[in-house]
């Protein structure tokens, strides 16, 4: 494809990366761990802005009967219709067009957004997302530049995801187990490990597996760097990044 090197549009039109997989299965410490990487490189003089926002905050508000099944671990929150795709699709094109956004902190002790506590997205190079259901969204999953699906054993990420839920969202082994047997589990099934045919790369093992993110982060710093790369093309304030190939 031939590509003719527009100049970058006036704004930050960040590098849009999508991190999927099942709960616990090292999503956040694999983004983590390209930030960290990417951060530390020196180019353009300025440091790379990488920032990485949850799915998780896009979570919908539930209605009064909703949070009583919900304290009760009876909510299914793997299912896509636990999150609000419109608002999570509007601030991901907000963040396309390079505008500073706000998003909710999800607070899993009360399942709902924290009221006084938002976290401001600045104009980035490079923005990762991350969340079960990351690609499950077409509109959401045609935003990304590129597509990590973290793919961990399940029995592996149970047995961190216990530890996790009982120590850090204050629930007891019954509950979580129920709660990954009657939802996690079917869910992870249904609707989120059919989505790893989207993936550009597939990391077994997640944030353990150096060499994959050392090839991602090799490759994202390229894309940012080379200079015959990307022909910016606006439409709808979207930017659609083609690189040739
Ligand atoms: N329960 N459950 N499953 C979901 C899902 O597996 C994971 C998504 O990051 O967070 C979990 N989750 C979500 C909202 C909530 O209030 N509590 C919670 O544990």
């Amino acid at each position: 494809m031939n590509s003719s090197c527009l100049t970058k549009t006036e704004t930050k039109s960040p590098f849009l990366i999508g991190v999927a997989g099942g709960t616990a299965c090292g999503k956040s410490t694999v983004c983590k761990n390209i930030i960290e990487k990417l951060g530390q490189t020196n180019l353009d003089e300025t440091r790379r802005q990488v920032v990485s926002i949850s799915q998780d905050s896009f979570y919908r508000e539930l209605n009064a009967a909703e949070k009583i099944k919900a304290s009760k671990g009876q909510f299914n929150f793997d299912h896509p219709d636990a999150f609000d795709e419109v608002f999570m699709f509007q601030t991901l094109t907000d963040i396309q067009a390079g505008k500073t956004c706000s998003i909710p902190v999800y607070n899993y002790k009360t399942n709902s957004r924290s009221k006084n506590e938002n976290i401001v997205i600045y104009p980035a190079d490079v923005v990762i997302v991350e969340g079960i259901l990351a690609f499950y969204f077409p509109a959401i999953r045609d935003l990304f530049h590129m597509k990590l699906f973290v793919d961990t054993d399940s029995d592996t990420r149970l047995a961190r995801r216990v530890p996790r839920d009982i120590n850090e969202r204050g629930r007891d082994l019954e509950q979580v187990l129920n709660q990954y047997m009657n939802f996690v589990k079917p869910a992870f099934e249904e609707f989120c490990l059919p989505t790893k045919k989207f993936a550009d790369i597939i990391i077994p093992r997640g944030a353990e597996n150096f060499v994959a993110i050392d090839l991602i982060v090799q490759h994202i710093r390229d894309l940012l760097n080379s200079e015959h790369c990307t022909q910016y093309e606006l439409s709808e304030g979207l930017v659609a990044v083609h690189t040739n190939n």
